[in-house]
C-alpha cells in the first residue's frame, strides 16, 4: 500500500496485513489487520507517529523514501507492532528525536535497544509546535500497557490514538464505511486487549472528553470520521451494566454434557434469558471474549477429565479470569464417570472474577430426569437473579 492523504499535510502510512490470522500468537484475526503510522508536515517541523510491525518494515521504509526529513518520531506504545521499525527509521533520520512517555523510554530501551540519546520524554499534557500545527501528548496509561499515550492535533482536531479505539481489520478503505462491521471488530479488540483495564480506560475516556475530536486515527484498522460512534461504544463497554445474557462455553467428549448444554439453552430461552453458547472444541476465542464484555452470567459446561475440568474448559476459565469481564454470576454443569474435583478446580482458576457462584449441576453418566430438572432450576435461578439486578 502507498502513503495515503488524510488531509493537507497529514498522511496515513503503514501496512495493511491482509493475510495474518493470528496476533500475539494468541488472538484470531478473521479479517487481518493493519499497522497504521502517520506523517504530519508542519510549516517548520515534520513528525512521524509510530511505525509498523517488523515483518512489514520493507513496505514502510519504501513509503519513507519520498520523505526527505523527519524531525520527531512519536512512539505512543512500546509494543513491537507499533515500535518494531523505530531503529530502522532512526537510522534513516539520525537527527530525529524520539518522543515518548518517560515509562515508554525505559521500555523501548529494554525491548529494542534504542540508544538513550534519541529520546525526548514528554509530560502528560505537554505540547509541541510544528509551526502551524500543535501536538498535545496525553498520557493514557494501561491502554493497554503501562506506558501508553495518545496525540491530539489541535488545529485539525484529530486524535492519534494508537491501540485505543483500534480494530483488527484489513481494508482498502482508509475510513470507516461500514460501522456495523467495525463495531464487531472493535468490540472484539476491546474484549481481547482492553477489557482487563476497564476501570482505567474509563478514566482515560474522561480525560479525552476535554478534546474536541473530529477524527480518530487509530494504530490498527480504519480511521473514524465520526468519532462519537466508537467513543460511545467504549463508554458502553466500560460503564454499561451487564446484559441479561448467559455465556456458555462448553465441551463434551461423549455427548452427555452436550445434552445438558442443549437442555439449559432451551430452559434459559424459555425464561427470557439470552444465551451465547461456544463449543470450545471449535470456537474462535475472540468471539467468546467479545461475548464476555456484557454477559451477566457465565456457565461452564465440562465433563470431568482426569479428576478435573476438560482442558478446553480450564482454558476458557483461565481466559475469562485474565480478561476480567464485569460478569456477576457463574455456574458449572457437566457429566462425570466416578468422581473428581471439577468444580473446585474451576473455582480456583477465577480469583479475578467477582462472581456469585450459583449451585452447579453435575450428573453421573448420561443426564437423568433429575439432572434436567436441576438444569431447569438453574435457568430459573439465573433468570431471577438477572431480573433482581435489573439486567435487560
Ligand atoms: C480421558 C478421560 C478421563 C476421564 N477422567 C475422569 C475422572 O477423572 N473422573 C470422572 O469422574 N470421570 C472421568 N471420565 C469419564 C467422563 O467424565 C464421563 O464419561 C462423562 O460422562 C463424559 O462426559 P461427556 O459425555 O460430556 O464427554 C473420564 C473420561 C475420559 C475419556
Amino acid at each position: 500500500m502507498k502513503t495515503r492523504k488524510i488531509k493537507d499535510h497529514i498522511y496515513w502510512m503503514g501496512s495493511v496485513d491482509w493475510d495474518s490470522r493470528l496476533f500475539d500468537s494468541l488472538i484470531p484475526l478473521p479479517d487481518g489487520t493493519s499497522y497504521n503510522a502517520y506523517l504530519i508536515e508542519g510549516s517548520q517541523k515534520t513528525v512521524l507517529l509510530d511505525t509498523v510491525d517488523p515483518p512489514m518494515a520493507g513496505e514502510f521504509m519504501a513509503q519513507l523514501e519520498g520523505v526527505p526529513r523527519i524531525d520527531y518520531i512519536v512512539s505512543h506504545h512500546a509494543e513491537q507492532d507499533h515500535s518494531g521499525t523505530l531503529l530502522q527509521v532512526l537510522e534513516k533520520y539520525p537527527g530525529a528525536r524520539l518522543i515518548t512517555t518517560p515509562k515508554a523510554r525505559g521500555m523501548l530501551i529494554d525491548l529494542l535497544n534504542i540508544p538513550e540519546e534519541a529520546f525526548i520524554s514528554v509530560k502528560d499534557g505537554e505540547t509541541l509546535s510544528l509551526g502551524d500545527k500543535t501536538l498535545t501528548f496525553i498520557h493514557t496509561p494501561w491502554v493497554h500497557w503501562p506506558e501508553t499515550m495518545v496525540t491530539y492535533l489541535e488545529e485539525d482536531k484529530i486524535l492519534f490514538s494508537c491501540d485505543f479505539f483500534g480494530s483488527h481489520i484489513a481494508s482498502a478503505d482508509l475510513f470507516v464505511t461500514d460501522e456495523g462491521r467495525v463495531f464487531e471488530a472493535a468490540k472484539r479488540y476491546f474484549a481481547e486487549i482492553m477489557m482487563p483495564f476497564r476501570s482505567v480506560i474509563k478514566k482515560n475516556l474522561e480525560k479525552l472528553a476535554a478534546c474536541e475530536i473530529e477524527m480518530i486515527a487509530p494504530g490498527h484498522g480504519q480511521l473514524y470520521p465520526r468519532p462519537a460512534f466508537i467513543v460511545d461504544a467504549y463508554r458502553d463497554w466500560t460503564l454499561g451494566a451487564p446484559r441479561n445474557t448467559v455465556v456458555l462455553p462448553h465441551v463434551s467428549m461423549h455427548a452427555s454434557t452436550q445434552r445438558m448444554v442443549d437442555h439449559l439453552i432451551g430452559a434459559l430461552v424459555d425464561k427470557g434469558v439470552r444465551v451465547e453458547p461456544f463449543n470450545l472444541a471449535v470456537t474462535d476465542i475472540g468471539k467468546l471474549a467479545m461475548a464476555l464484555v456484557d454477559a451477566a452470567t457465565i456457565v461452564v459446561g465440562t465433563p470431568t477429565v482426569l479428576a478435573g475440568p476438560h482442558p478446553y474448559a480450564a482454558y476458557a476459565a483461565f481466559l475469562a479470569n485474565a480478561l476480567r469481564p464485569n460478569t456477576k454470576f457463574l455456574s458449572v454443569i457437566g457429566s462425570y464417570g466416578w468422581g473428581g474435583k471439577t468444580v473446585e478446580a474451576l473455582a480456583g482458576m477465577i480469583p479475578n472474577l467477582k462472581v456469585d457462584v450459583i449451585d452447579p449441576v453435575l450428573c453421573k453418566g448420561v443426564p437423568s430426569e433429575e439432572a434436567f430438572n436441576a438444569l431447569d432450576a438453574l435457568a430459573a435461578a439465573i433468570a431471577r437473579k438477572h431480573k433482581e439486578n435489573g439486567f435487560t
